[in-house]
């Protein structure tokens, strides 16, 4: 699924009202029946709604659900607030459309009015501002934008919560609604899928409105959104294939305190398609990782505790290195040769990129097309300091772009990030994996997928989505504390099974 910037939406609505063709106030018809269908699939007709419509259209989508709610026997107030001269013609068309509904209590509120008393029980609907917010929320709108997030009432936004910009809100320092529920039109918001937005956004589902998909499809942008529709396929084997044909990843994981994270890894990547598996382990860790993982084979380094002998690279088709290792001198050197001996891309996490953030040199020296899976921390390591996430997306981009790696900046609605810096937001996995060790799982997904064949782009959107659905799929029968990351593990062979029953 695309995500748009604002002007792009507001073409795409300029060229579906014109191709179609549709009345503009036909389409806010649409957008207003899927929030009312919204609030009635979430509640029942006794819960009272009261609803503050902005000037704009955004107001305009508010009055119109305030008369289809009172078509469908709910209860609705609704409050016009008087912000500025005028009124965009459909929301003014839409009040005329209230004349004779004598069961809307409609009120306008403005500037020296007091604020209206809201019993508890009520869901506020706010269509204030939409994606028209021209600059930060200041004045009166804003104080009525407090006064709604001091209620405890829940709070549902129309398209966007009114005061946040739909991208950027580095210099936003106005009022915003804190929702808890967002309903969109078509596609989400870039804001949306930012952590620092997360008090605002709550909840959020985007809704279609018949937008013209050629229209869509013709808009290009950098930004997508990947449910399961908008997955790389997933290769079926067929029935002569051999393990031969699953190429022979090696893992370079673990160290003394920290073969959790190689078997972990190790696990991942062998159920997630690779042919053949080596581990590269120190000499201590050898009947830890025999016994946890026997299907996987060891290349034993001549240290006791950590790796630090150069690797035979001939057999190996894919790389990945880090989960564990560690950051002592000679582990860095090995790391160092290597990288430099590596032709085909390698995934590199947590330890393998906190070493080349301290030697940057490395990375230049990175295969083209290889997976970077830094968190937030590791990534800020690797680069600079970032405020927001909005800002890390584009040094991520730009990363991305010249050195010709993929990165995978993990979290919540993780970004993948192609070479030519086009971003792939994730939609599964839940905070239940904020926990040590599913990223080792991530980290061994992605490279048993790359073992297998999948190009790195492909391997990584795929890699993330399933590492989330397995997630889900677990919480279904843990809890939020409860999860580990072997859970995650243990849940790849539904994920893998729920997507390719889609496809
Ligand atoms: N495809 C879509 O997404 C559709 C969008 N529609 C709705 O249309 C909205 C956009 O409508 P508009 O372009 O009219 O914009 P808005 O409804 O967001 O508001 C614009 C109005 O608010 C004023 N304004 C902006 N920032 C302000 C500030 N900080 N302080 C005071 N006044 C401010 C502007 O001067 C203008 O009068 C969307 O958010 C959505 O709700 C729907 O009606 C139909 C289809
Ligand atoms: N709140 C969350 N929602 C969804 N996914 C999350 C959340 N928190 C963490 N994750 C996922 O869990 C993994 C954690 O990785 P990482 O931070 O490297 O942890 P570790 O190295 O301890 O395993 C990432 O894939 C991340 O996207
Ligand atoms: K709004």
């Amino acid at each position: 699924m695309k995500i748009f910037k604002s002007p792009q939406i507001r073409e795409i609505d300029k060229t579906t009202i014109e191709q179609e063709p549709v009345l503009s106030i036909n389409l806010m018809e649409r957008a207003a029946w899927q929030l009312h269908k919204f609030i009635e699939e979430k509640f029942s007709k006794d819960k009272p709604i009261t609803i503050f419509a902005g000037p704009g259209n955004n107001g305009g989508d508010a009055v119109a659900l305030a008369r289809l709610l009172t078509d469908n026997n709910y209860n609705a107030n609704l409050w016009l607030l008087k912000i500025g001269k005028d009124r965009s013609a459909d929301c003014q068309a839409n009040i005329k459309r209230l004349e004779g509904y004598s069961n809307i209590q409609t009120h306008e509120l403005s500037d020296n009015d007091k604020f209206p008393e809201i019993p508890a029980n009520h869901l506020i609907v706010e269509g204030i501002f939409g994606s028209g917010l021209t600059r930060p929320a200041e004045g009166w709108p804003a104080e009525v934008i407090e006064f709604i997030n001091t209620l405890p009432n829940p709070v549902m936004s129309i398209d966007i919560p009114s005061g946040l910009f739909s991208e950027d809100n580095r210099q936003n320092n106005g009022a915003i609604i804190k929702a808890d529920y967002t309903v969109s039109f078509e596609f989400p918001k870039l804001a949306f899928v930012l952590s620092e937005n997360e008090l605002y956004v709550g909840e959020w589902q985007a809704l279609s409105i018949g937008l013209l998909p050629k229209t869509i499809n013709d808009t290009s942008t950098k930004y997508y959104y990947t449910t399961e529709n908008d997955l790389p396929l997933l290769k079926n084997r067929t029935k002569f294939a051999h393990k031969g044909h699953f190429g022979h990843a090696l893992l370079v994981a673990g160290s003394f305190g920290k073969t959790g994270a190689a078997v972990l890894a190790a696990k991942a990547c062998i159920r997630s398609g690779s042919g053949l598996l080596s581990i590269h382990i120190p000499q201590f860790s050898y009947s830890i990782m025999q016994s946890c993982v026997p299907e996987a084979m060891l290349v034993i380094d001549e240290t006791e505790q950590i790796y630090c002998q150069k690797d035979h690279l001939e057999p190996f088709t894919v790389v990945g290195a880090g989960p564990g290792i560690g950051q002592k001198k000679s582990m860095r050197e090995a790391l160092h040769t290597l990288i430099t001996n590596t032709d085909a891309p390698m995934v590199l996490d947590a330890d393998a990129l906190n070493i080349i953030s301290q030697n940057h040199e490395l990375m230049d020296l990175l295969p083209k097309g290889s997976i970077l899976t830094p968190h937030p921390k590791e990534f800020d390591r690797l680069t600079k300091k970032h405020e927001f996430h909005y800002e890390r997306i584009e040094t991520a981009r730009e990363m991305a772009e010249k050195q010709k790696l993929i990165v995978v900046l993990k979290g919540a609605n993780t970004a993948v990030i192609d070479v030519n810096g086009d971003v792939h937001f994730n939609s599964t996995g839940n905070p239940a994996m904020a926990k040590g060790g599913s990223g080792d799982v991530l980290t061994g997904i992605i490279l048993g997928l790359l073992s297998s064949g999948y190009d790195p782009i492909d391997a990584a959107r795929l890699g993330v989505f399933v590492h989330g659905r397995a997630a889900d799929l677990a919480l279904q029968k843990e809890s939020e504390e409860s999860l580990i990351a072997t859970d995650i593990i243990n849940h790849l062979g539904l994920a893998y099974k729920s997507i390719r029953e889609l496809q």
